[in-house]
């Protein structure tokens, strides 16, 4: 059951790296191997954002992304301290008895693109492209746009964002967009039933707005999985205040799974 979730987790690493080798081959490089050498760099701590030499040589990747869901200057308090809470919660060793277990929570990277970073194979050459960003993490300009980081909870299912909404994600007069709302709901909702199923796409989105949320607001995106039904992903959304006291807005999602050849065009 572990190794399944490790494996689907590395599943949404590749597609988080926009790595697309696993249909491909893995030019000599078993899946396990692949698998031990993530496990290892993701067990560092958040703020370390070097790695080892001796994983490079076998990880596919010219050189270490930048993570843009690390603390900046352009974080308010209440964002640093809602990061630090999850933050704390991530990667620990508690004592259980004698045991020593791993903490549940775990802080997912966050590129502004998905592919620029690996290198070969001929799906990646017809992905790259120069001028490809993510959408959510394509203004430079620090805490303008989107800010946020998504910690997992592999053994709930879940997930929590802590968003951060910038000056440029105005809709209503002093208030965020709805877009821009929906975008960090299927932003969130995606990256779960990504890290739960492997790769797939948005397929249904509906979303409730409960209340106006003000432009520069730190909330909570809480997304939960609420069952799996063959390919069919559904994912429950409640986006809320960090005291959790004010409902914003509600959403349910639907994922459906697709093979790496549904990006090129063909439906098997
Ligand atoms: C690999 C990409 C992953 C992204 C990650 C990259 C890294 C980035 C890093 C960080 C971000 C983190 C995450 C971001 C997440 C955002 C993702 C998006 O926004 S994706 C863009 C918007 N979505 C589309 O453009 C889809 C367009 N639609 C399609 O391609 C197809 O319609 C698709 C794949 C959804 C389904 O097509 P079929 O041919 O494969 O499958 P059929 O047979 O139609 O459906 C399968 C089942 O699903 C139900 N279904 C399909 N669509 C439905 C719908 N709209 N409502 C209800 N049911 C639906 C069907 O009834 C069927 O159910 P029955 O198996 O018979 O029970």
């Amino acid at each position: 059951m572990l190794g399944q979730i490790a494996r689907r987790r590395l599943g949404l690493l590749l597609l988080l790296h926009g790595q697309q080798r696993l249909s491909n081959g893995l030019n000599g490089v078993s899946f396990n191997q692949l698998l031990s050498k993530e496990t290892h760099r993701h067990t560092q701590s958040s703020f370390n954002t070097s790695s080892p030499i001796s994983t490079m040589s076998l990880w596919p990747f010219s050189f270490q992304p930048r993570d843009f869901s690390l603390p900046n200057s352009s974080w308010s308090p209440e964002m640093c301290k809602a990061y630090d809470h999850y933050n704390a919660l991530c990667d620990t060793d508690t004592e259980n008895g004698e045991e020593k277990k791993r903490a549940p929570w775990k802080k997912l990277p966050s590129y502004n693109r998905s592919i620029k970073y690996a290198t070969g194979g001929i799906h990646l050459s017809k992905l790259i492209q120069a001028k490809a960003r993510l959408f959510t993490r394509n203004v430079k300009e620090q805490g303008a746009t989107f800010e946020y980081v998504v910690f997992v909870n592999k053994e709930e299912k879940s997930c929590v964002c802590v968003f951060q909404a910038g000056r440029l994600l105005e809709g209503a007069p002093g208030h965020v967009h709805g877009g821009a709302i929906a975008t960090m709901i299927d932003t969130v909702t995606g990256s779960l039933a990504g890290y739960l199923s492997g790769p797939i796409m948005t397929a249904n989105l509906n979303l409730d707005y409960r209340n106006p949320m003000p432009l520069g607001s730190v909330v909570l995106i809480h997304s939960a999985l609420d069952r799996i039904e063959g390919r069919k992903t559904f994912i429950t959304c409640k986006v809320t205040s960090t005291d959790e006291s004010k409902l914003y807005t509600e959403a349910t999602a639907l994922f459906v799974s697709i093979s790496v050849g549904h990006l090129f065009g063909s439906r098997n």
